[in-house]
């Protein structure tokens, strides 16, 4: 056994090796051989001096020299953290989170909660607050253009693992621009009016299953609908097809549940992305795999093809220079579905769960998209130009954005004055979108009701209760050169869904609804996930 002179050497190499981990931080496979060496080598001494140790004893010695070593530098590193010499001393966070990052991730995989637990911490400390050993969460608009227009993606980015980069994880800011120019044009202009009609014909099919569910006065499950119809437009606008979940009814292959849980851990991988090598070589689920397996035959068909396809992943693979890999374009492939559906299905069930318990707003909304039909069709531009419509989306996207939590950013190797404030080198930054969103400083006394109202300068103005009113305080889709690439497609689908369903149905909430029940239900791991919301649609009699 190890005499207490080895245990005081074994405490030195993990506070030494302390020192060395934070100038040059290894890889998780680094770390561990080192530490394997390391431990290896201070077991020695001490079997050295024990005569007759069998081999049972020589592991068990290693063990609790492993022991010793790894909570020598576990006790060292939470030392330093809080410590006045750490550069981030002078920001106020718990001390949990000022410890490890695991408190992010128990705050994102337990308890669900980490939008309302940085809400209060901004409201307790002020808008600087430390959230992580080397995290500041900046609750001040001023800072959004710095951290989203400057600063480069940190390193969460890279706790995916998977085989190539999406364009929202590609940190390099030079293959970013690139990517994004072939994807800029695959969601806006021509081709995001080319995909109305697409729309439209999903629309017409979830109002049938819509009226079917009313004429037996049943109660519409609409997450789950929604959930479908976004999947199947997603499919046709991406891939020129694919998914057929609103014919069976249900999401067969359970995909939507897998990309779900797939944003989970990357929420939660992202906070210690050092363990990616871990979750690399691990099997993967069924429906990952089978995923996967759609994606690619997706990116084989448009390579075997010869005529140019004008869907989502026909132009980004026809047009980015150079050509993705086959990987690069099954991840990007994979990110059509992913970014666009949740975040979609989300904002329409927060515009649905506030408009249905108030039937002024829906008779507004109803009266105004009226305007824009004409012989049974709509006229999507004049649609978008909508003001209460537009204000009722916004509205919900500042309730409830679908990111809720900021993307993070890192200062880099040099360091940033963040409205005034110098931020060290190698700290990681983000703006709290949801706790902004909700911030009486910027969206008044209501800011936690949902009032479109706010959004329309000339009724504003009569209530004083609705101001401040700072709209540089909003940001669902981010900001600067990372900033949703799909903002006005997706404004677009959810418009031309939200105006279908109004003017086919009177909607109320399902008979025991509770509001303060449905809200408090919301837990955020990424993305949202709530209750159900069940509505009952009844056919209006003038469509
Ligand atoms: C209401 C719906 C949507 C919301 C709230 C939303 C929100 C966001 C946010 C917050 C980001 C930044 C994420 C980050 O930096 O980590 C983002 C990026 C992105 N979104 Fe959306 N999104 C929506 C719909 C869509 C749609 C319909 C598409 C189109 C397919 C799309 C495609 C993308 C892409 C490709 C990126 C990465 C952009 C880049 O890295 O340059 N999104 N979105």
């Amino acid at each position: 056994m190890a005499g207490y002179r080895d245990w005081i050497s074994i405490a030195c190499f993990g506070t030494i090796f302390h020192q060395r981990y934070r100038k040059h931080e290894p890889t998780l496979t680094r770390f561990l051989w080192e530490t394997v060496l390391v431990c290896g080598a201070a077991t020695i001494p001490s079997m050295s001096r024990a005569a007759g140790l069998t081999l049972v004893d020589a592991f068990r010695t290693f063990c609790l020299v492993t022991l010793g070593y790894v909570s020598s530098l576990c006790i060292s590193v939470i030392i330093y953290r809080h410590s006045p010499l750490h550069p981030l001393a002078r920001f106020p966070g718990p001390a949990v989170a000022i410890s490890t990052k695991w408190w992010m991730v128990h705050r994102i995989l337990i308890k669900g909660g980490r939008h309302t637990k940085l809400q209060t911490l901004h409201a307790a400390h002020g808008p600087w607050v430390r959230v992580g050993p080397n995290e500041l969460s900046v609750n001040l608009p001023g800072a959004i253009k710095v951290i989203y227009g400057q600063l480069d993606r940190g390193p969460f980015y890279q706790g995916t693992p998977a085989n190539a980069d999406t364009l929202i994880t590609v940190v390099d800011r030079k293959i970013h621009v690139r990517r994004r120019q072939a994807w800029t044009k695959a969601v806006t202009g021509d081709a995001m009016r080319s995909f109305i009609p697409l729309v439209e014909g999903r629309v017409d099919q979830l109002m049938n299953i819509f009226r079917s569910r009313a004429s037996q006065n049943l109660p519409t499950d609409i997450d789950h609908w929604i959930n479908l119809f976004f999947m199947d437009t997603m499919g046709d606008m991406g891939f020129s097809g694919g998914f057929e979940t609103m014919v069976s009814g249900r999401d067969t292959e359970d995909w939507l549940k897998t990309l779900s849980a797939g944003v989970i851990f990357v929420s939660c991988m992202g906070q210690v992305p050092w363990l990616r090598d871990l979750f690399r070589f691990l099997p993967k689920s069924g429906p990952i795999q089978s995923f996967q397996a759609f994606t690619q035959a997706k990116v084989d068909e448009i390579q075997k093809t010869t005529t140019r396809r004008k869907d989502i992943l026909g132009i980004i693979m026809n047009d980015t220079s150079p050509s993705l890999t086959s990987d690069e374009a099954a991840a990007d492939a994979s990110l059509i579905v992913v970014a666009a559906t949740d975040t979609s299905v989300q904002t329409v069930i927060t515009l649905l769960r506030h408009v249905a318990v108030n039937a002024d707003c829906v008779r507004r909304l109803q009266e105004e998209i009226s305007t824009v039909v004409d012989c049974g069709n709509t006229d999507v531009a004049a649609l978008s130009e909508l003001p209460y419509l537009d204000a009722c989306v916004q509205e919900a996207l500042r309730m409830m954005p679908p990111g809720p939590f900021g993307p993070p950013r890192t200062t880099g190797l040099t360091g940033v004055h963040i409205c005034g404030t110098w931020v060290p080198p190698r700290t990681t930054v983000h703006v709290p979108v949801y706790a902004m969103h909700r911030d009486p400083a910027f969206f008044g006394v209501h800011a936690d009701k949902y009032i479109p109202e706010r959004w329309l300068e000339d009724e504003r103005k009569l209530n004083s209760e609705l101001e401040p009113f700072d709209t540089t305080a909003f940001m669902p889709f981010s900001n600067g050169y990372g900033s949703c690439v799909g903002k006005q497609l997706a404004v677009q689908n959810i418009k031309i869904l939200i105006a279908s369903i109004l003017r086919s149905f009177d909607i109320r909430p399902a008979d025991g609804f509770n509001e303060t029940a449905f809200d408090a239900s919301y837990q955020e791991y990424g993305l949202w996930t709530h209750a159900p919301l069940k509505l009952m649609m009844a056919p209006r009699q003038k469509e």
